[in-house]
């Protein structure tokens, strides 16, 4: 794998702050993501992660503040373009029609195409491709209707590395996913970023993001934000405060773990 180029800054906030009917999700703060980094958002629920990401992948418009990708504003870019530059994992996957696996994966190739809009053998081997990295080589043919949800869950992850951006967005990405595949797409995506990707996600689980995280933005609910490095962001009086339950931290075999009292 090509070393990251650190030097590329794919994703910028300046000053960003966000709003929702009459409440202030996030005072302002900042946040720069170059190539090769990984950045998770944590907090309560409601605390307004998705939002943020949202606001950081171009599909709202920030209260207060300015998002650049690539170093030029959402306005600047053209909607193919950003889709090739930036793919987002949504929470939800609203499935009305049946459709293959396959099919689906090959959804990620659509800002990849030409003026007809046909996919090549190249498109649909990439797509096979990403299948069988989330294992689900045999799976091309089913149905998407009749799907797990952590299966469904991987096919959408499967559709992002189809669509193969430089930045990754990623609204809970182990949703639904059993403890082997919760590693298998966070080692995955780890390997991604070591390729020069940049990787923001949004996590539950303290210790994955421990695990995973270069940096991290800390919503408290409140309004209230802690942006930094992974080890100034996950202590466990941060934590505790943002969740609003005492935690504990444990230090065992080299790894720091944190723990709900
Ligand atoms: N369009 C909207 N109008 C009013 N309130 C909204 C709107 N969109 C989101 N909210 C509210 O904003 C808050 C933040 O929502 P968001 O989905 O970003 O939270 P979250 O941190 O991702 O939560 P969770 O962990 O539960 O997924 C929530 O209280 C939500 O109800």
């Amino acid at each position: 794998m090509a070393a990251p180029d650190a030097s590329l800054v794919l994703l910028e906030a300046e000053r960003l702050a966000l709003q929702v009917g009459e409440r202030w999700l996030c005072c302002e703060f900042s946040l720069r993501l170059a190539a090769g980094e990984c950045l998770v958002l944590l907090g309560p629920n409601g605390a307004g992660k998705t939002t943020l990401l949202h606001t950081l992948a171009g599909l709202r418009a920030p209260t207060v503040g300015a998002v650049r990708l690539g170093g030029r504003p959402y306005a600047e870019w053209d909607s193919l373009a950003a889709a090739r530059f930036r793919g987002l994992l949504a929470q939800q996957q609203p499935d009305h029609f049946s459709a293959s696996v396959l099919q689906t994966a090959l959804i990620g190739r659509h800002p990849h195409l030409g003026r007809w809009g046909w996919e090549s053998a190249a498109d649909v081997a990439l797509a096979r491709a990403a299948l069988g990295e989330l294992g689900l080589a045999d799976f091309a043919e089913r149905d998407i209707l009749n799907l797990s949800g952590g299966e469904r869950q991987r096919v959408s992850i499967a559709t992002l590395l189809t669509q193969a951006p430089q930045l990754f967005l990623l609204d809970e990405p182990t949703n639904h996913l059993d403890l082997h595949y919760q590693i298998a797409v966070l080692d995955l995506f780890a390997r991604l970023k070591g390729a020069g990707r940049g990787v923001v996600m949004v996590l539950h689980d303290i210790n994955l993001a421990a695990r995973f995280a270069d940096h991290v933005i800390l919503l408290d609910g409140k309004g209230g934000v802690l942006a930094g490095t992974s080890a100034e962001i996950l202590q466990a009086e941060h934590l505790g405060r943002a969740f609003d339950h005492p935690i504990r931290r444990l230090d065992a075999d080299g790894r720091t773990l944190f723990i709900p009292d």
